[in-house]
């Protein structure tokens, strides 16, 4: 299995691409179910989860056509083609590997009237349900039977209905679905509190250029107007605003200046603004974003919320930096129980890290050692990739795999801005 080797020390400077998002990609796939034409995405990230969300799609009929990307650019443009769906069973084998999996459900459904999709269990950051995925769906007309670890959505007459559903909490996922079920309806759909993070924006965008009518875009409060068939489009892809924040951190924990290119400001407020209050230096451009480390590193009390609040998948990579901070900072997590599976591989490294529930007092340290580590999920990863940028001494990450299913050629990003960093095979 692969690990990644770094030699901490080096002050990272230089551009770094920012790649298409993960979280977006996952979301605009699935939309290739909902017409028999051709949808083409560009600036898609090469990553691991978006090859099995590729897998699973084919497995449903979809032809999927992928045209490479030159020695040293990034974003590969794919065209997805949903002539005929063969299958509308999400099997546990695929589900179990990426739990975005699920947001075949509502798109299925709303084409073929009837879906079939292995319930994803819990995972390494916690229960994450689909409850919510579920009442939406009913609100929007469907009946759901749950037997043998399976969920089966099926619409009456083979058509939903569209109706209204307020979440009772703030699911990206959810939010998706059931934006992905609603736009075939048969009237119209009203989601109250739906979630408000950029790739919904990006994915409501994308429907709307395939004839959706979706009105209220980028609040809390969606209506969809169902029509009676979508057509294709080409569609570009957002840049992933987590990437970009974990890139930023890297300069800052380095002591370095780094250029986001192709980082969208608006995005990722609440990440930039924790970082100017930490004392780095954010500077915008028409490239990107620039951010540089000054004098050290202030401490930060965060909590964690839905978009535009403080993202989850940013809190692994802050406490990283935040181990190296003149002071005392206080981190809460408020969306996922168990997100903290990086705090004892930190401390395999010198970090010091209170855990207290939900909340983490990182007390700051002067330095931390390299060492090995291995991380349960993708951001915890990242995080240990960032101590071990700054750490004295050699770092290996290992579980790779991780990594993969987020950040497109890591190694090679960081190398370019001067970082001593590479994959090794374990043979
Ligand atoms: C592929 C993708 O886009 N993943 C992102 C998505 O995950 P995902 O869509 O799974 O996360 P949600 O926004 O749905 O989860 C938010 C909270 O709601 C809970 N919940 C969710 C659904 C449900 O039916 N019932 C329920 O209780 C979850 O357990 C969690 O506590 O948003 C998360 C929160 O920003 C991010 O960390 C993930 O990177
Ligand atoms: C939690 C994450 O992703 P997923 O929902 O795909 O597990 C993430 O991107 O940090």
């Amino acid at each position: 299995m692969d690990s990644i080797w770094i030699k901490g020390g080096a002050k990272l400077k230089g551009e770094i691409p920012i790649s298409g998002a993960k979280n977006a990609a996952l979301t605009l796939m699935p939309c290739a179910l909902l017409t028999e034409e051709k949808l083409t995405l560009t600036n898609l990230p090469r990553l691991a989860d978006v090859d099995t969300f590729s897998h699973l799609l084919n497995q449903l009929g979809v032809s999927t056509s992928v045209a490479g990307v030159k020695k040293g650019e990034f974003g590969r443009r794919m065209t997805l083609h949903a002539e005929e769906i063969v299958s509308t069973v999400a099997p546990y084998d695929m589900v179990r590997k990426m739990r975005a999996s699920v947001l075949v459900l509502g798109p299925m459904l709303a084409r073929m009237g009837e879906a079939t999709v292995s319930l994803p269990g819990g995972c390494a950051i916690g229960d994450r349900p689909i409850d919510l995925h579920l009442k939406a769906l009913e609100c929007i007309g469907a009946e759901i039977e749950l037997a043998a670890g399976y969920v089966k959505a099926t619409a009456p007459k083979g058509r939903l209905k569209g109706g209204d559903y307020s979440f009772p909490v703030v699911s990206v996922g959810a939010t998706e679905n059931a934006v992905m079920a609603a736009v075939l309806a048969s009237g119209k759909t009203q989601l109250f509190n739906a979630a408000r993070e950029p790739e919904i924006v990006d994915l409501c965008n994308l429907l709307v250029a395939m004839g959706a009518k979706i009105s209220g875009i980028g609040s809390s409060h969606l209506v969809i107007t169902g029509v009676e068939g979508l057509h294709g489009t080409t569609y570009e892809v957002m840049p992933d605003r987590i990437e970009a924040g974990s890139y930023a951190c890297a300069a800052g924990i380095t002591g370095g200046s780094l250029d986001l290119i192709g980082a969208r400001p608006d995005d990722m407020r609440a990440t930039l603004n924790a970082l100017a209050q930490c004392g780095l230096i954010v500077e915008f451009h028409n490239r990107g974003i620039k951010v540089s480390s000054d004098n050290g590193m202030r401490p930060l009390a965060l909590s964690t919320s839905p978009f535009p609040g403080f993202p989850t998948d940013m809190q692994a990579q802050f406490m990283a930096m935040l181990a190296l901070a003149e002071g005392d900072s206080f981190l809460e997590e408020t969306i996922f129980e168990n997100r903290y599976m990086h705090v004892p591989e930190l401390r395999r490294m010198g970090a010091e890290v209170d855990i207290h529930g939900r909340s983490a007092i990182v007390k700051g340290v002067e330095a931390l050692t390299g060492a090995s580590v291995m991380a349960t999920d993708l951001r915890a990863s990242m995080s240990l990739v960032l101590a071990g940028l700054a750490a004295e001494g050699e770092t290996e990450v290992l579980r790779v795999y991780h990594l993969d299913r987020g950040y497109e050629r890591l190694e090679e990003k960081l190398s370019a801005v001067g970082a001593t960093i590479e994959r090794r095979s374990a043979g």
